[in-house]
């Protein structure tokens, strides 16, 4: 019989993924790592209740958010969704060698007693400061499992290295490197970068060695389209669906791009046809 931990991580885990094992969470940690000029093109967004109750009549299947946020708006996540709190974090702030860090800004209890249903943390696997990032993750992902709470990593290769030696972050080397070390650090989730094609991610997902890869939304598209495009992707690749921030909240209303993602996450449907029958193009 499975042990009491176990039992917990997998119940949480079924908050955010349908019974074809992908979801579609939408993130809201950008007020903080990019600063509140994200929200510029949609100020009233910039309050995360007002956006929270979009997203949720939309349909999503989950929300990520700091400690903080979750304080104001974790309440207007309904309780058959998931809540993904993240442990750490950064400011744009920061002089440029110093953003290769992500520092911890919360404690697993902090997110347990906010109603967590998983906790993230971000390793930029290649940086300079890669070895705080492993043990920050390792600290919060021992102590989460053994409370039955599952971990999402951020799984983010950058660096003067891998610059260097691989050209891009994206490349897909990089990206299944940093897929495999998530799930060889423990991660019940990882959400990574898009490798431009649908067979290199799917050699992420296999790096992921079972592990489900979520894609990590990018910049907002000026054309919708070429977005589902990537989403759809990522499913055709075995991904478990899409981790997505800007692309939604800086549309006035997001609700039709959800609908479409939902089509293509959930339904397999083609982006071109989803996004008609959702009046989004
Ligand atoms: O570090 P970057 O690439 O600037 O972006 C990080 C942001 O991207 C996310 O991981 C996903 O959000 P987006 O869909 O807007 O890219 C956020 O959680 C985070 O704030």
């Amino acid at each position: 019989m499975d042990a009491y931990q176990n039992v917990g991580i997998k119940r949480r885990l079924g908050r955010f993924f349908r019974r074809d094992g992908r979801a579609l969470i939408f993130a809201m940690d950008h007020g903080f790592e990019h600063g509140p000029t994200d929200f510029e093109e949609h100020w009233e967004h910039v309050n995360p209740r007002v956006i929270i109750k979009k997203v949720m009549r939309a349909g999503v299947d989950g929300v990520m958010m700091l400690p903080g946020i979750a304080r104001i708006a974790g309440n207007d996540v309904r309780p058959d969704r998931g809540l993904m709190i993240k442990l750490t974090s950064k400011t744009n702030l920061r002089p440029k060698d110093a953003q290769l860090l992500q520092s911890q800004l919360g404690f697993v209890e902090d997110a347990i007693k906010l109603g967590a249903d998983a906790i993230a943390a971000t390793v930029y696997w290649g940086s300079p400061q890669e070895d705080v990032m492993m043990r920050q993750f390792a600290e919060i992902a021992s102590y989460a499992h053994d409370l039955g709470f599952p971990v999402v990593q951020f799984a983010y290769p950058r660096g003067p290295y891998i610059d260097e030696k691989y050209g891009s972050k994206e490349d897909y080397r990089v990206v299944m490197y940093g897929a495999r070390a998530a799930a060889e650090s423990g991660a019940d989730m990882i959400k990574t970068y898009w490798t431009g094609s649908s067979e290199t991610f799917a050699k992420v997902v296999d790096a992921a060695a079972g592990v489900p890869v979520l894609l990590s939304g990018g910049a907002k598209a000026e054309n919708p389209v070429d977005f589902l495009k990537v989403v759809y992707g990522v499913v055709e690749a075995g991904g478990a669906g899409a981790v997505v921030g800007r692309n939604i909240f800086q549309r006035e209303n997001p609700e039709p791009l959800i609908k479409t993602l939902i089509r293509v996450i959930h339904r397999n449907e083609e982006p071109e046809e989803a996004a008609k029958a959702e009046g989004l193009i």
